[in-house]
């Protein structure tokens, strides 16, 4: 009871649109535990152009379980002819192995996508117990991502979610282009909390404030989770940051809405992904930086840095990519000058 009161005393205080340093320390002494939904075999790995082949998908999965992660966002169920690396879906998700301890999501935009889920769940029940519906904030990212309006998007998505519930699953939303449209610029913030509303209301137990594109700053990311309290009337704990890094901004993004509250964040080993329809776009912030300065700033993940890092590696090396993560690249450097100067040392001894 207290402690829902004062989630809603700091979502006012949030709401008061002043991010004073007492509105942060506050913050800051809620819950130390930071969830962290990793998204790489989905949002790390649909852009890639050539195909990821099934069983690659399936060992990321494997390994990602090993780390600790809480949630693996496993692939999605949208049509093969708009996002034709995430086709084999269903071979995934049938195919991985599953821990109880994880939530595996996978991203359904409309009815079609959840009956193909419904189907699978028949034969390999068990597999996921969570869906991922995503719709906009402005109505040309909408158009271009899911060929609707939002209007429409969000009729769609309210059967979904009602039959999805039906079913036993948990549904999670995600608002896109929070934080600037590739198409139209500069996105309202009314508009991201009109939506954070709508998927509220309709029963998400979650919304992920999604920067898309990458180009937000830390007051913009703050503007979009405030007037998303404030429709909501929910505490900060009910969004997670999902922050693209184009202009190298992610992290601290990343680190602004955690310490305004937010305790879930989405991210990609490796810094993999961008999103098919938003031109430029580049990866979401690599999980290992985000980590990395998590731990070093007090908060807990449940996550092992080190097996993150050799995923992040492992999974760059079998897509032929640079692996984008400064934080894995850094921390894979200082281990091989360890290790040399360990085999120099051991040399002089002989
Ligand atoms: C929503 C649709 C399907 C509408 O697409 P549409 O073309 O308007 O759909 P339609 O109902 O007219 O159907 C056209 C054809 O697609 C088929 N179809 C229809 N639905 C499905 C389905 N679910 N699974 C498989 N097939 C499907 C349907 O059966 C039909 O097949 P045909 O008769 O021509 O052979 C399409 O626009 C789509 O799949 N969009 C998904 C785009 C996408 O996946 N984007 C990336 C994920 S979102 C993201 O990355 C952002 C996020 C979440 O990470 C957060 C952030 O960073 O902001």
């Amino acid at each position: 009871m207290h402690r829902i009161s004062t989630l809603r005393s700091l979502a006012r205080s949030t709401l008061s649109g002043v991010s004073s340093r007492r509105t942060l320390a506050t913050a800051a002494t809620r819950g130390n535990f930071v969830k962290i939904v990793e998204v790489s075999p989905r949002d790390g790995l649909q852009n890639e152009k050539t195909i990821v082949p099934t069983a690659t998908k399936i060992e990321l999965i494997r390994r990602l379980a090993e780390t600790g992660v809480p949630v693996i966002e496993a692939g999605s169920f949208v049509s093969p002819k708009w996002v034709p690396q995430m086709g084999d879906t269903p071979q995934v998700v049938s195919g991985m192995p599953v821990s109880p301890s994880i939530s595996y999501p996978v991203l359904v935009p409309n009815m079609r996508g959840l009956e193909g889920l419904q189907k699978l769940l028949e034969t390999h029940k068990g597999q996921t117990d969570e869906i991922a519906i995503f719709t906009a904030a402005s109505e040309s990212f909408c158009k271009a991502n899911t060929n609707c309006s939002i209007a429409e998007s969000l009729t769609r998505l309210e059967e979904v979610t009602a039959k999805a519930k039906a079913m036993g699953l948990k549904v999670r939303g995600y608002v896109s282009v929070v934080a600037g449209c590739p198409y139209e610029g500069a996105v309202d913030p009314e508009a991201v909390g009109r939506v954070s509303k709508a998927l509220k209301d309709m029963g998400c137990y979650e919304v992920s404030l999604g920067d898309t594109i990458g180009a937000g700053t830390p007051s913009v990311v703050e503007a979009a989770l405030n007037a998303s309290l404030k429709h909501t009337n929910a505490p900060a704990e009910y969004f997670a940051a999902h922050c693209h890094d184009t202009m190298n901004t992610g992290l601290a993004n990343v680190l602004h809405m955690v310490r305004l509250g937010v305790r879930t964040v989405d991210a990609a080993v490796g810094g993999l992904g961008g999103c098919p329809y938003s031109p430029g776009a580049t990866g979401n912030i690599d999980t290992e930086s985000v980590v990395f300065a998590l731990h070093a700033e007090g908060y807990e993940t449940g996550t092992d840095l080190n097996k993150l890092v050799d995923v992040g590696e492992w999974i760059s090396g079998e897509i032929g990519r640079r692996n984008m993560s400064n934080a894995g690249r850094a921390m894979l450097a200082q281990r091989k000058l360890k290790a040399d100067k360990a085999a120099k040392e051991g040399k002089q001894r002989l």
